[in-house]
């Protein structure tokens, strides 16, 4: 798979495979790495890296017969471009189209495109996706943004208070998260309703937040220790390392007409404290 390394002009950079369109590392200027990746992980096509930026498409899950999170994530995308935009931020754009096996697994012609955009201290993650069919399709996304994180058990995040969630541990819809601040200490794994606002990832050192647009709900997961040693790609104390923040459309599926477009971002600002 190729590796591509991209960077802008005051110094942030990135690195992307064109397995997945898969975003492995950003780090922001002046700062240190944003997204975690196993070790553990299996560089290999077919498979699913752990860590990055998957792209969930066009099922999120195991929500529907395809395989889980959907094709995209372990589809060789096409790169379209990769540089510095004229304003010198390092950006490069990918694509991704039907083709046999895609139709055998979801019988629908689309064209999606992945923009990933950093300078300075923020990161901007475009996704489209256009029916270039004759007939309607539905579809559930996401981009599955794993942070890295220095101790699961010393960090907050803020934005979530007050929301309804679906809880995908116990299975339980129309939960309410009623802690204006949401510590880990075990598995979570829900799925945030209609989120608004930007979640703020803060640790000791830094902040981080995270916020979105076109995409309906958000997700937060993390293993926990006894679900995360069940991982095989995710290293033992992996769990302690990760927090994933996941910009989504699950809860109210795209419905997309022929000839329509649907984007969604998903943008995220580092601060050193
Ligand atoms: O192991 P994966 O197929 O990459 O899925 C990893 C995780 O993705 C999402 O965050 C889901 O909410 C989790 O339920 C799932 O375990």
């Amino acid at each position: 798979m190729d590796r591509i390394i991209v960077s802008s002009a005051d110094g942030a950079r990135a690195e992307l495979v064109t397995h997945g369109a898969h975003m492995c590392s950003w780090i922001p200027a002046g700062g240190p790495e944003q997204l975690f990746l196993s070790s553990s992980s299996e560089f290999t096509e077919g498979a699913a890296i752990r860590g990055g930026v998957p792209i969930v498409f066009p099922q999120f899950s195991g929500m529907g017969v395809l395989p889980k999170h959907g094709f995209a994530r372990n589809a060789l995308w096409k790169m379209l471009s990769a540089g510095q935009t004229e304003q010198g931020a390092g950006q490069v754009v990918f694509e991704l189209q039907e083709n046999i096996a895609r139709l055998m697994l979801w019988p629908h012609v689309f064209r999606a495109e992945y923009t990933v955009t950093l300078a300075g201290d923020t990161l901007q993650l475009d996704f489209s996706v256009t029916n270039t069919g004759d007939t309607v399709f539905q579809f559930t996304t996401a981009l599955h943004t794993y942070f890295k994180i220095e101790d699961i058990k010393e960090t907050r995040l803020h934005g979530l208070g007050g929301l309804s969630y679906r809880d995908t541990v116990t299975g339980q819809n129309g939960c309410r998260q009623e802690e204006e601040v949401l510590r880990i200490s075990g598995e979570v794994d829900r799925i945030y309703a209609n989120v608004a606002q930007s979640v703020v990832i803060e640790q000791a050192h830094q902040t981080v937040e995270v916020s979105q647009a076109g995409f309906q709900d958000a997700v937060v997961w993390n293993p926990g220790a006894e679900k995360g040693a069940q991982i095989g790609d995710l290293e033992v104390d992996g769990f302690q390392r990760m927090v994933c923040v996941e910009a989504a459309t699950i809860m109210r599926p795209v419905a997309l007409e022929p000839g329509r477009s649907w984007s969604g971002m998903q943008r995220i600002v580092w601060r050193a404290k």
